[in-house]
């Protein structure tokens, strides 16, 4: 059952915009603004995950729109003597509803670990945001043949005491780190292969019910030319896209593709 294609139909299909370091506030509202009308027809959730001095812009033009806004990072404490960092707390008085966690920028530049995504993962369900929990392999570790361990182990550590209940709010995003921004898109059925582990790690985690449900998005040098090849995948229900976020009629496209027509 859990590699049948029809349960695809029982997850929601999220695109997210990571916009990353990218757009100034009076730049993230041009970029909104001609983002809106492109996706308004959208047969998905579509996200902008942008810089946290954009957020409150972000929400602001996108509020009576189909369009839900993410921050890149959230602390796990309440609030405190964290020089900056920014709280749950912060982010939901904002309204913004979802957060991503431990991509692999943050774990490479920022000393980000298992243990530390971790803890953002449990403040973000607790304070009702949804996080978008990032895993992925590096070049050396795919040459080792060792991808499954990575993924499972960062999903074990990642996910340690979030509750089968919170796990419906949690999507994860496979995001092999050779493959972004480096224009090397993972092909569909190495997408597919992984983002099926993945949900084989969540039925071993939980339950397969649990693990039917969660919307397992791809990331890596996703663009309007290979999305709906990825997004036809059995186990992949989304993309975080970087780059091609910042474009559009590119992120427009992507979007486009999740319509069932498209596959
Ligand atoms: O979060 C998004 C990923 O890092 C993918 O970025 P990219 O689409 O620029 O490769």
């Amino acid at each position: 059952m859990i590699l049948d294609a029809l349960t695809k139909g029982m997850r929601k299909t999220i695109i997210a915009g990571n916009w990353k370091m990218n757009k100034t506030p009076s730049e993230a509202k041009a970029l909104l603004e001609e983002i809106i009308p492109l996706v308004k027809d959208a047969a998905c959730e579509v996200v902008a995950c942008v810089p946290y001095v954009d957020l409150a812009t972000a929400v602001e033009v996108t509020k009576d729109t189909n369009i839900k806004i993410g921050a890149e990072n959230c602390h796990w404490a309440e609030s405190g003597a964290f020089t900056g960092e920014i709280s749950t707390g912060m982010l939901k008085e904002l309204g913004v509803e979802y957060v991503i966690i431990g991509h692999s920028e943050r774990r490479q530049y920022f000393g980000e670990t298992d243990e530390t995504v971790n803890k953002r993962v449990k403040a973000a369900l607790a304070a009702g945001l949804k996080p978008i929990v990032c895993v992925g392999e590096l070049l050396w570790e795919r040459e080792c043949n060792i991808t499954n361990e990575v993924i499972a182990r960062q999903l074990k550590l990642d996910l340690w005491g979030v509750t089968e209940e919170e796990l419906k709010n949690v999507v994860i995003a496979y995001e092999p780190v050779w493959a972004i921004g480096t224009g090397k898109t993972a092909t569909a059925e190495q997408a597919e292969e992984v983002c099926e582990l993945i949900r084989m790690c969540l039925k071993t985690l939980y339950t397969l019910e649990a693990a039917t449900g969660v919307t397992i998005q791809y990331g890596g040098s996703m663009n309007d030319a290979n999305a709906a090849e990825l997004l036809a995948k059995t186990n992949v229900d989304g993309g975080l896209i970087g780059g091609a976020s910042l474009v559009p009629e590119k992120f427009a496209k992507i979007i486009e593709a999740t319509k069932p027509e498209e596959y």
